[in-house]
């Protein structure tokens, strides 16, 4: 006992010096040590969590014990797509590395974070912008053309179809020379015994107008809609195709598409299946003659002419002037300007190649605001250099799957019906 207290004695006097430290310690270390460990602790967890689920993220206990100005960074830069992707500096729509015009490894390297922040934009935007249904009331489209349309849905036939046709122009006719084999009996008058071969002069409809497919509200509201995608979501956007270089390329499931399910995607979707497809279908059965041909869509806009937000164009007025002669990677084609009523341009028309066999001519229109031209994608075309103002339109392109693009034709009696052509397949 004695000796114990000495040794005790003696210890307290060799750490005497110390006492002012160990008492610091004590006060502070407890409280240090807890905060330390159980912020530690909820990081763990929740990375282990994370882990768990394959995504990395910062939990809210986890932030809760950093600085405010440690968590607004990390809201911004972890959970911010948004910001992340108004940050990201795309390649210039001129720009040409190894032939490819688009930059796609860029646009595919910032594919997911794109979608993201189309996703998060459409959240924030969704109180203030939508757009107008498009039923059989919808004020988008010529109410005339939405009647007969939805009457020929409810009730396919020959005389309903024909009711839409004849509201509708054949601007531009071909004739063609097309070589049938005809089954035969009469083997002096062929070698191969079995047919005869016969020139026959067809006359080809290549291109169909409406004047006022869009009503000017239907324009108005297209424009104010696809101008917000543009200048306010500030989110980078990839150029339309490898021809145009202004627009959007409405297409989600390519990477630097507009994503996000946007408004706009379920009136393209709706247009496309309730319009487009069955039109086409009408137009052009020797084209459209299988639901495989026509499933898919490709959408776009394109503009020519100057918008004055565009300081990194190198062209003369800031946007695309013409369009090079070409035929589209589509079966069908649906091009619809969105010009606003006022809004004036000169020059920027767009011409077909008439191909009558020996002689081939171009046949100039002028778009105004609201109207469709559907043709087939195969039909050469292009646009002549725009003179002034500026020139909007809204593209929809059909083909089949991953791209595929049938240009043979169907013989009569492997054609749709009516009721398929206006059906779901
Ligand atoms: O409206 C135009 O200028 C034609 C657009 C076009 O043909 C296309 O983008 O494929
Ligand atoms: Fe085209």
């Amino acid at each position: 006992m004695r000796v114990s207290m000495i040794v005790t004695c003696n210890l307290c006097l060799a750490l005497r010096p110390l006492l002012p430290l160990m008492l610091l310690l004590i006060i502070v270390l407890p409280d240090r040590t807890f905060t330390m460990s159980s912020s530690f602790q909820v990081e763990r967890i929740e990375e282990q969590k994370s882990k768990d689920n394959n995504v990395v993220v910062l939990t809210r206990d986890a932030t809760s014990a950093m600085t405010e100005e440690q968590q607004e960074c990390v809201n911004d830069e972890q959970y911010d797509y948004l910001i992340q992707a108004r940050k990201l500096i795309p390649p210039p729509v001129e720009s040409i590395e190894n032939g490819d015009t688009e930059s796609a490894d860029w646009w595919m390297e910032h594919s997911a974070l794109l979608q993201r922040a189309w996703t998060q934009w459409h959240q924030q935007q969704q109180q203030q912008r939508s757009l107008p249904p498009l039923n059989v009331n919808s004020i988008l489209i010529d109410h005339s053309l939405h009647r007969d349309v939805y009457q020929t849905w409810k009730e396919p036939t020959l005389e309903n179809e024909e009711r839409i046709h004849r509201k509708w122009e054949e601007v531009l006719l071909s004739t063609t020379s097309k070589t049938t084999m005809t089954k035969t009996t009469m083997p002096i008058l062929n070698y191969d015994n079995d047919t005869i071969k016969q020139e026959q002069e067809q006359e080809q409809h290549e291109v169909f107008r409406y004047q006022n497919f869009l009503t000017p509200e239907g324009v108005q509201v297209l424009r104010d809609h696809l101008d917000s995608i543009t200048y306010d979501s500030g989110i980078p956007t990839r150029r339309p195709n490898a021809m145009n270089r202004h627009g959007l390329l409405l297409d989600p499931t390519v990477p630097g598409g507009v994503g996000g399910n946007l408004p706009i995607h379920n009136f393209l979707d709706i247009l496309v299946r309730d319009f487009v497809r069955p039109l086409g279908r009408s137009f052009f059965p020797t084209f459209c003659g299988n639901s495989e041909d026509d499933i898919k869509h490709y959408a776009f806009t394109i503009r020519y002419g100057d918008d004055g937000h565009d300081p990194l164009s190198t062209t003369e007025t800031g946007g695309d002037l013409e369009l090079k002669e070409h035929s589209d990677a589509s079966i069908i084609s649906l091009n619809i300007n969105l010009n606003l009523p006022d809004e004036e341009y000169t020059g920027s028309s767009l011409y077909f190649v008439q191909d009558d066999g020996d002689k081939k001519e171009r046949r100039e229109f002028n778009f105004e605001s609201g109207t469709a031209l559907l043709h087939r994608g195969m039909t050469r075309h292009g646009s002549i250099p725009l003179q002034s103002g500026q020139r909007n339109n809204l593209v929809i392109w059909l083909h089949g799957k991953d791209g595929y693009v049938r240009t043979s034709s169907y013989e009569k009696h492997e054609q749709l019906t009516v009721s398929e052509r206006w059906s779901f397949i």
